[in-house]
């Protein structure tokens, strides 16, 4: 081969190694493999791993004192893992590089009294060595509510109004990653709808969110996939879809014969208690198919009285991980096969379910502590 050749090959060569590195998926967001830590004799994470993808929204779930904001630090690199690895965004946490990335609200959020707002704006997006323009500083101090307040300074800020400034800290400098600790602790009902369109604009966007918090509502209307933690340990994990199972819907009817019948059956398989009629929905239920059967059935001739969604709650599926109800609770550091877990639990749902009355409706989250 002359000297020539080798040149070729050496430029082609090098051309589709850069071709197959750009085809290959992004790196996840989070990366996290055997995560420990010991405060003295006390084990706060015991071999915890997860990941969380670009553009997905992760909640962890867990009761006080399960190890979430430890994870979460050890994450960041504000606190040193006994065992494990960490990646953010395809890169070791302490490199300077992923950290300027990672937007993060802590669950204790004080910034400096002395400053105004905008001023500790600025201040953060110079740490994070990002090009963001006044506008867009000011906007995103709109954007969480505290337009007004730009020129004023902290120490006279109310509790939520600081953590509405912790949330514009965390989104300033266009993080790819935003981690958010208990990030509507100290916020009222309007500002918690505020933190919940902010997490899915971000997703829209697609920004990656770790979100801890106690209110299961919260994290059930806005993650794509939750961790329970319980004493250090992963103690489930899975899509919404996996944890909370199938989905159901449950009909009131009158005059129903073998045509309703079989429409019913079209739409998913069906049980049948007097006048109340459960259709089991395919889990890749686009949304059309319940008010496409109820068209239907009132074409058919058939009486709707009532039309109720069943599906376990977030809450129901964390209490029965908690407490143990839950065959097979998840071993230490394992990624669980959730189906098999999940149908369990919805059974268990179900089995309450049907001791209270056909009226009480769908089961909802509610906005509890855990
Ligand atoms: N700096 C520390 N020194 C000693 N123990 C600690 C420290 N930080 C956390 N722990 C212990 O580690 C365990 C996990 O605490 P962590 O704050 O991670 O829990 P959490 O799930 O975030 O709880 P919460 O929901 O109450 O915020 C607890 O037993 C806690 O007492």
């Amino acid at each position: 081969m002359t000297s020539a050749d080798a040149d070729t090959v050496a430029r082609v060569t090098s051309s589709t190694t850069a071709g197959a590195l750009a085809e290959l998926p992004p790196s996840p967001a989070v990366w996290c493999s055997g995560l420990r830590k010991r405060y003295g004799r006390r084990t706060a994470v015991d071999d915890v791993s997860f990941s969380v993808a670009r553009g997905e929204v992760l909640g962890l779930l867990g009761p006080n004192g399960a190890g979430k904001t430890s994870v979460i630090k050890m994450l960041l690199g504000l606190v040193r893992p006994d065992a494990g690895e960490v990646l953010l965004l395809g890169r070791r946490s302490t490199d300077p590089r992923s950290r300027a990335a990672v937007g993060y609200l802590p669950e204790l959020f004080r910034y400096q009294p002395w400053l105004t707002a905008a001023e500790v704006l600025d201040l953060h997006v110079k740490l994070a060595g990002a090009d963001v323009g006044a506008s867009e500083r000011r906007e995103c101090l709109a954007r969480v509510g505290l337009a007004q307040r730009t020129g004023d300074r902290v120490g006279g800020f109310s509790k939520g109004m600081q953590q509405r400034l912790g949330l514009a800290v965390a989104l300033v400098a266009r993080p790819q990653l935003v981690v958010l600790d208990e990030p509507t602790s100290a916020l009222d009902p309007v500002g918690r709808v505020d933190v919940r369109d902010l997490v899915l604009e971000l997703k829209a966007r697609g920004v990656a969110v770790l979100l801890n918090s106690h209110l299961i509502g919260e994290v059930e209307r806005v993650c794509d996939r939750v961790v329970i933690l319980d004493e250090g340990r992963v103690a489930a994990s899975g899509t919404l879809a996996e944890l909370l199972g199938q989905r159901e819907v449950r009909l009131h009817l009158a005059d129903v014969d073998a045509r309703a019948e079989e429409r019913m059956r079209a739409a998913g398989s069906l049980a049948r208690s007097g006048d109340w009629f459960t259709v089991a929905l395919a889990s890749e239920d686009d949304g059309v198919t319940v008010p496409d059967l109820v068209r239907d059935l009132v074409a058919l001739g058939v009486r709707v009285h009532a039309v109720e969604p069943v599906r376990i709650s977030l809450e129901e599926r964390l209490l029965a991980v908690l407490r143990h109800e839950v065959p097979g609770h998840q071993e230490p550091g394992h990624e669980e096969p959730a189906g098999e877990e999940a149908r369990h639990v919805t059974e268990l749902a179900r089995s309450r379910m049907s001791t209270a009355s056909p009226s009480t409706g769908p089961t909802s989250a509610s906005e509890e502590d855990t």
